[in-house]
């Protein structure tokens, strides 16, 4: 068939979005830009911006996207250099941020800037692990707790007879089950290496399943995800077991820094933030006792190809500010549920993979799990910058300045 007639029955519907590839002997490349051009005509709209990209369609259909008419862009700037005395980020880095939101990049850069003048950032990984939790129907309480206690006494044999089937980075290292009335939930936690790992840890799930099916048949395997996961949703369980990477970022920035590039003192940023990240967020309700991690995290992801709706489990956390002794100003983010990787999903999409590399964290490390761990670094230093200059600017009455001169 030719380009015009296939454009013509996608548009009126005789042939569906997902099936133009058939008559294009697989070449997605080409049933990208039929979907798009019987979108425009059914639709009286011009899409030549979407249609516009150097990325392979051929490389990302059936493995990262379905339906694909073309691209969305997102301006990319850079901040740093920043300096990170970390256990994996040694050295000065540069942060990739993908965003629209004018004042970011700078205030990022700001913070950076000011960090690396006052000596670098200490970073600490508290924890590594992906969780999932399958729910399981069992006859009553009782029952569900000895299924957990046999579980939690059997966790070699289900990596040796399940998770070692599907995966050689996947290893199960522990669970923490929860039972709720006639119902169990396995958070079965795994180490990952570089992947953020979800699809490995589902997949090794369900492995898992079928041997406890086998082993305990009055119990009924109901979901793979009970939604104590817990996965792309604000929740208490991540905040306080962790999920992904915790991490700890922190710095004590000099008096005159503070006032020579913040222009605000370390007495303020301390107050600010007690009233307002701790108090206020508290008064909220919320999980995120910080400015804006989201920002940071929001635009490295998706300048990184991680998945974007974990960004709600990033945004979660801590920020502290105090005066120290020599008052100077003492300021971390504790990042409980980071959940990140430097192979898989869209990571190895080239754009993406480009942005990794300005990192160094571009793939697998060496050994296995360190380039994902020096990530995780980079991107808690990346938000404490963001912190310390946001937390400046509310201090010294700048923030709408700011954004009237940047975002507008
Ligand atoms: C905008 C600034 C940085 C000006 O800050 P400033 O101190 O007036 O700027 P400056 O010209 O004196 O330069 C100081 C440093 O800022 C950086 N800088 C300065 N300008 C640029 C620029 N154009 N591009 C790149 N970097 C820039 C640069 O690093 C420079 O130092 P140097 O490296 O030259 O030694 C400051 O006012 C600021 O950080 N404001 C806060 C803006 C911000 O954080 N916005 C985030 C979004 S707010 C939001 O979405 C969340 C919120 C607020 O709703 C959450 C909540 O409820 O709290
Ligand atoms: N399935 C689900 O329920 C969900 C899926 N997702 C999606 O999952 C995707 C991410 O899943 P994820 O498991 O991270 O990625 P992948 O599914 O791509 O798994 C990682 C792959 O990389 C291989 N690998 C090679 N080198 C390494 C290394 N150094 N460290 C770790 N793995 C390595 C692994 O092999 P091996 O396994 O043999 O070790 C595995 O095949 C994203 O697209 C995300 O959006 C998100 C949420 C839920």
């Amino acid at each position: 068939m030719e380009f015009e007639e296939l454009v013509e029955k996608v548009a009126n519907g005789e042939i569906k979005l997902h099936q133009v590839e058939k008559y294009t002997n697989g070449d997605k490349k080409l049933a990208t830009e039929i979907r798009r051009k019987a979108l425009e005509k059914k639709l009286g709209v011009k899409l030549d911006n979407i249609g516009h990209y150097s990325l392979d369609p051929n490389q990302l259909i059936g493995k990262n996207i379905e339906n694909m008419i073309g691209v969305v862009q997102i301006p990319m700037g850079v901040a740093g250099p920043l300096k990170i005395n970390g256990e994996y980020a040694k050295g000065e880095f540069y942060i990739p941020l993908a965003t629209t939101e004018g004042a970011l990049v700078a205030s990022v850069n700001r913070g950076c800037s000011a960090l690396t003048e006052a000596g670098g950032v200490k970073t600490t990984l508290i924890d590594d692990k992906m969780t999932r939790a399958p729910l399981l129907k069992c006859p009553d309480a009782r029952r569900a707790r000895e299924v957990a206690e046999w579980v939690k006494n059997n966790l070699d044999y289900l990596q040796e007879k399940a998770v070692s089937k599907v995966t050689r980075h996947g290893k199960l290292r522990g669970v923490k089950p929860f039972i709720v009335g006639n119902n169990l939930y396995l958070r079965f936690e795994f180490e990952t290496g570089d992947a953020m790992g979800m699809n490995m840890v589902t997949i090794a799930s369900e492995e898992i399943m079928k041997v406890i099916e086998e082993e305990f048949p009055d119990v009924k395997y109901l979901a793979l995800s009970g939604n104590l996961c817990v996965d792309k949703k604000p929740n208490a369980a991540n905040f306080i077991l962790g999920r992904g990477k915790t991490v700890i970022a922190e710095a004590i920035v000099p008096r005159e820094i503070v006032e020579r590039k913040l222009k605000t003192t370390p007495e303020l940023i301390a107050e600010v933030n007690y009233r307002k990240n701790l108090v206020g967020s508290a008064q909220a309700g919320s999980y995120g006792f910080n400015a804006h991690f989201g920002n940071i995290v929001g635009a490295i992801f998706l300048a990184t190809g991680q998945d974007e709706a974990q960004i709600t489990e990033g945004s979660h956390g801590i920020t502290l500010a105090e005066v120290t002794p020599e008052g100077d100003l003492y300021i971390s983010v504790t990042m409980p549920s980071l959940e990140i990787g430097t192979v898989g999903g869209g990571t190895r999409v080239p754009t993406q993979r480009e942005a990794l590399s300005i990192m160094g964290v571009a793939g697998g490390g060496d050994p296995p799990g360190t380039n994902a761990k020096k990530f995780a670094e980079i991107v808690a230093g990346a938000v404490l910058a963001g912190e310390l200059s946001l937390l400046a600017a509310i201090a010294a009455k700048h923030l709408a300045k700011a954004h009237k001169e940047l975002g507008r």
